[in-house]
């Protein structure tokens, strides 16, 4: 649905070069710290800026060569992007109906409903959370192929994120064939939504995993220093001094389980997970 091979783009000190793929049926994420390159990787998935080498395809496209049609297949959510604040959701239906061809009226005026966002009113007088809300769902009401959202859910309270992961889920469960792309800085939300996730880092990805495996088979060993100096460090990814010795982080927590007994293990969440990976030594 997506691949990128080696994008890069620098802007001043920072630059990035980034490879990524999003297969069909899949939620991605895309997760890293402000500034890390999450925007700059998100614009050049849509050809939005121009990069100074490496490969985008998109749907099978360069996206800068995307016309009209193309540009249906695709739902995006740009944190910089949204509707003039002088319109109502009644004009917005109006400019949907022509943009996108398969624009579901009904089914965008439900959501509209559901998500207890008012027709008449314009926009600049809603809440942060009601331009989110109004972002994804016009994303989600035109039958696109490829999500693509930048912090779809930032600004949101967590009723309202967990709403817009419910809208998420439903937009994947209608066809197989769908993907989303998608960068949050709440890991909890990729951690329920995401099939597989990257982690970026001053514009390099430093780890692709699938949300399983990350969650099943990566840990966090608490030892003292003399159980650290014992220890078999083949399958140690980070490790980070503490006053109690070392945390390390371990993608085969199975293995320290059988073989070290007496060491604590604790389940890596996504966050203490890119903690180890941003923070610990290699
Ligand atoms: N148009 C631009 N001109 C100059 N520098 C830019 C531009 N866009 C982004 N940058 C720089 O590129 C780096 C990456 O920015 P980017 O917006 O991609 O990060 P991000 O991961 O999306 O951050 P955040 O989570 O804060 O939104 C930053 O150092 C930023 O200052």
């Amino acid at each position: 649905m997506l691949k990128m091979e080696h994008l890069r783009k620098t802007y001043g000190t920072f630059s990035l070069d980034c490879s990524l793929e999003i297969r069909p049926g899949c939620v991605t994420g895309l997760v890293g710290q402000n500034g890390s390159g999450k925007s700059t990787t998100f614009k050049a998935a849509l050809g939005l800026i121009s990069a100074e080498s490496g490969t985008v395809r998109v749907l099978g496209k360069n996206p800068r060569e995307f016309d009209v049609k193309d540009r249906q297949e695709l739902g995006v959510v740009l944190a910089d992007s949204g509707f003039s604040g002088y319109l109502t959701v009644k004009d917005i239906v109006q400019i949907l109906k022509h943009l996108y061809g398969k624009f579901d009226k009904a089914f965008f005026l439900e959501q509209v409903k559901r998500h207890k966002l008012p027709e008449n009113r314009k926009i600049k007088e809603f809440s942060t959370g009601m331009k989110a809300k109004l972002k994804v769902i016009t994303a989600v009401s035109h039958d696109a192929r490829l999500l693509i959202l930048d912090e779809p859910t930032a600004g949101l309270d967590v009723v309202a994120r967990d709403e817009v992961l419910e809208l998420l889920r439903e937009f994947m469960e209608k066809e197989e064939e769908r993907a989303i792309l998608i960068s949050s800085h709440i890991s909890s939300d990729l951690e329920t939504l995401c099939d597989d996730l990257y982690m970026i880092h001053e514009g390099r990805i430093i780890m692709h995993e699938d949300t399983d495996v990350l969650l099943s088979d990566y840990g966090l060993l608490k030892v003292s220093e003399k159980q650290y100096a014992d220890m078999e460090k083949q399958y140690i990814l980070r490790y980070k001094k503490e006053t109690f010795g070392y945390s390390c982080l371990t993608n085969q927590v199975q293995f320290y389980r059988e073989n070290y007994p007496g060491v604590a293990i604790e389940k890596g969440t996504v966050d203490e997970v890119i903690m180890m990976m941003i923070k610990g030594v290699a």
